[in-house]
């Protein structure tokens, strides 16, 4: 693996300089290449289904900047919608059309939400959204899923306690034990365990956030009856039904998870694909939830930059085209196509491997189990085999997400050609495999 490892020494001489004063040389640690082991490449523009590194290396894109950018880098409608916003100013601390323009986009796409907020990050959106539960129900208890991530806010930076049904422990240092015994986390799929759950604690339980399709331990689909399970627990017991759909938002449907599996949450957080690549995030849901959001209620939030212009209008612009008839059927073919030729490929060179999609989503498996439904399943595959995989595709110009707890994600740009590539550079490393 070493031999895959070193890029171009001008690479190396970046991240040398990165590290000087950035920890780990990087704004966001999946980024250090710390799950694939190397040196990260600097990229230095994007355009399409395309990254070209500094050094002028094209690299066929399945990051899209952990999912944003759906229309493909630099999409001329969005980059002429930002200039024209920032010609008029980046940022007023003020009311603007655009921020109602693109909550009523949001309202009318996810009839699930009456009210929302903007934010600038999906952690902001997440965070805040426990905080509502909480304020809402004058409970603290909050239950989430192993495996499952939601940005880095405090009471979700917590892993399953020593029992399963016991307070949670912090994931993070920095993280009070004292806060993390508020939140119980559970095996995700575990059905009998949301029911156990709610069993003992139902009256204690301010709200359940949980991916609807879990995209941070890789991609894991949800079964039938667990999204389902938790929606009538929570109806059951008055907990809050929080769905993050961060990632899933727009990205495997229209109308995210919510659509695809028809299940009504109670609040919904977003993120990612509504900022078209700007910094946005969103949390909104049921409306006599949201009115207990200051001003209008006791629970805080504010934000400098909630809602600033260039992010509502770039979002604003992207959605003309998500909203176009055939554009999920269209993506979803497009990742069908390339997932189908990965397999064949994988099948030829005789290497244990499976995919999963949902939408313009994907997960990639190096094992030889079935079926991937829980954390422990993806704890099996078999992680050599993904960086051996993930170096590979790297030299010959793929770029896909460094780690792989990780799912992918595929954009309207990418080509017939550039999935064909990709097939066929996917051929020549399963080949060295
Ligand atoms: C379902 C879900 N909920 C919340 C978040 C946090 O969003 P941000 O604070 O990073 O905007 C995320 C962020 N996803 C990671 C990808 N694994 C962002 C990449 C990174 O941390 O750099 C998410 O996937």
């Amino acid at each position: 693996l070493s031999r895959f490892m070193s890029l171009s020494p001008k690479q190396e001489q970046l991240f040398k300089q990165a590290s000087k004063h950035i920890p780990g040389g990087v704004n966001s640690p999946v980024r250090a290449f710390n799950g694939v082991g190397g040196t990260p490449v600097f990229i230095e523009k994007a355009k399409g289904a395309y990254l070209y590194d500094v050094d002028g290396k094209r690299y066929v894109d399945y990051v899209g900047s952990w999912g944003p950018m759906i229309l493909g880098h630099a999409h001329p409608d969005i980059i002429q919608a930002v200039q024209e916003a920032a010609v008029d100013g980046l940022s007023f601390g003020a009311p603007t059309v655009h921020e109602t323009t693109l909550a009523d986009l949001i309202c009318e796409i996810m009839p699930s939400i009456e009210l929302v907020r903007m934010t600038n990050s999906g952690t902001e959106a997440t965070m805040t959204a426990i905080r509502l539960a909480r304020g809402y129900t004058g409970r603290d208890m909050i239950v989430k899923f192993e495996g499952c991530y939601h940005g880095h806010s405090d009471s979700l930076l917590v892993k399953a306690g020593s029992g399963m049904l016991t307070m949670g422990e912090p994931t993070s240092k920095g993280v009070p034990a004292d806060f993390a015994k508020h939140t119980v986390t559970l095996p995700y799929n575990d059905i009998e365990a949301v029911k156990a759950c709610f069993a003992k604690y139902g009256q204690e339980i301010a709200g359940v956030i949980v991916e609807p399709v879990a995209g941070n331990m890789n991609l894991v689909k949800p079964i039938k009856g667990f999204l389902e399970t938790i929606r009538e627990q929570c109806d059951q017991y008055k907990s809050v039904f929080i769905i993050d759909e961060v990632m899933t938002g727009f990205r495997v449907a229209l109308g995210g998870a919510q659509a695809y599996y028809n299940v009504k949450p109670d609040l919904t957080t977003l993120g990612k694909i509504i900022g078209a690549g700007l910094p946005v995030g969103a949390f909104g849901g049921k409306r006599e939830i949201m009115e207990c959001i200051a001003p209008l209620g006791g629970v805080y939030q504010a934000g400098t930059l909630s809602g600033n212009p260039l992010a509502m209008r770039a979002g604003i612009k992207m959605f003309e085209t998500l909203r176009q008839p055939n554009f999920y059927t269209d993506l979803s073919a497009k990742l069908d196509q390339l997932l189908q030729g990965l397999q064949a490929a994988a099948d030829e060179a005789g290497i244990p491997f499976f995919t999963q999609q949902a939408g313009g989503l994907f997960g990639l498996y190096f094992t030889d189990q079935t079926e991937i439904s829980s954390f422990d399943h993806i704890l099996k595959c078999d992680i050599e085999a993904f960086r051996k995989f993930f170096h590979g595709m790297l030299n010959r110009g793929v770029n896909l997400a460094p780690s792989a707890f990780e799912a992918g994600f595929i954009s309207a740009a990418h080509s017939d050609e550039d999935i064909q590539f990709t097939i066929d550079m996917a051929k020549q490393v399963f080949a060295e495999m």
